[in-house]
């Protein structure tokens, strides 16, 4: 495997928990650990994006971005990875199918928070992810509602399943709402405090 690039075994399922972590907090920390056991993952990596390709305002440089994952998130199970500026990707489909492609004999697990449910539709071939991966969705404040009844949630109604263990066993399309006891963190109310340089 090219340096840089984690490693990982044969028949691992591994979360991909993408985001711009400007910065990362303890809610990105808490719905990792709550995948891990929740959904049964050998594996987390998150993805510290070069950019969301929704967002007009560019994020923090992405070495401060990943110094900061990497304190918030110390855990042998979580990978901090730069790995789309590695890849080259920045749409989830892209790095998704590279993924697969260089990991041919692990199962990814796409993992977001229900914010990211309510505007999935809104993502680049959003149905080729679903095709593509298992896709857990962890509870976060005020989108319990809006989440569930979005585009996405509703065209994929059919491969709704209720617990989240059943995404590592199941071939996709499969996603999973996770309930589980939320956490009110947010970059955006950290950067509005000021306590993050950009
Ligand atoms: N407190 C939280 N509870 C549940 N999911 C979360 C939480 N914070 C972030 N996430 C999820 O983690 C992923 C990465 O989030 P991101 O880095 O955008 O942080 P954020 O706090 O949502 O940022 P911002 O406030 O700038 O939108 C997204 O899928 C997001 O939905
Ligand atoms: O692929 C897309 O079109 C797309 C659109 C919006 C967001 N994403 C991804 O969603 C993840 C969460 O983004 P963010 O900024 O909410 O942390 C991150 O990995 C982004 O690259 C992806």
């Amino acid at each position: 495997m090219r340096a840089g690039f984690p490693k990982a075994a044969t028949g691992m399922v591994i979360g991909l928990l993408g985001g711009s972590f400007d910065p990362a907090h303890e809610g990105h920390a808490h719905i990792t650990r709550e995948a891990l056991k929740r959904m049964g993952l050998d594996r987390v990596w998150w993805l510290v994006s070069p950019g969301n390709p929704l967002k007009a305002q560019g994020p923090a440089p992405l070495a401060d971005r990943m110094a900061r994952a990497k304190a918030v998130m110390r855990d042998p199970r979580v990978v901090v990875s730069d790995l789309e500026a590695r890849l080259g990707t920045r749409r989830t489909v892209d790095t998704i199918t590279a993924l697969q492609r260089l990991y041919p004999g692990v199962r990814f697990v796409w993992l977001m928070g229900a914010d990211n449910l309510g505007q999935f539709h809104r993502w680049e071939r959003w149905q080729e992810i679903l095709l593509r991966v298992p896709v857990g969705v962890l509870a976060r404040p005020g989108w319990g509602v809006r989440g569930r009844m979005s585009k996405a949630a509703r065209i994929f109604n059919g491969a709704r399943v209720s617990r989240g263990e059943q995404l590592r066993m199941r071939d996709a399309p499969v996603w999973c709402f996770v309930n589980l006891p939320m956490d009110g963190s947010s970059s955006s109310a950290i950067r509005a405090r000021g306590d993050w340089r950009r």
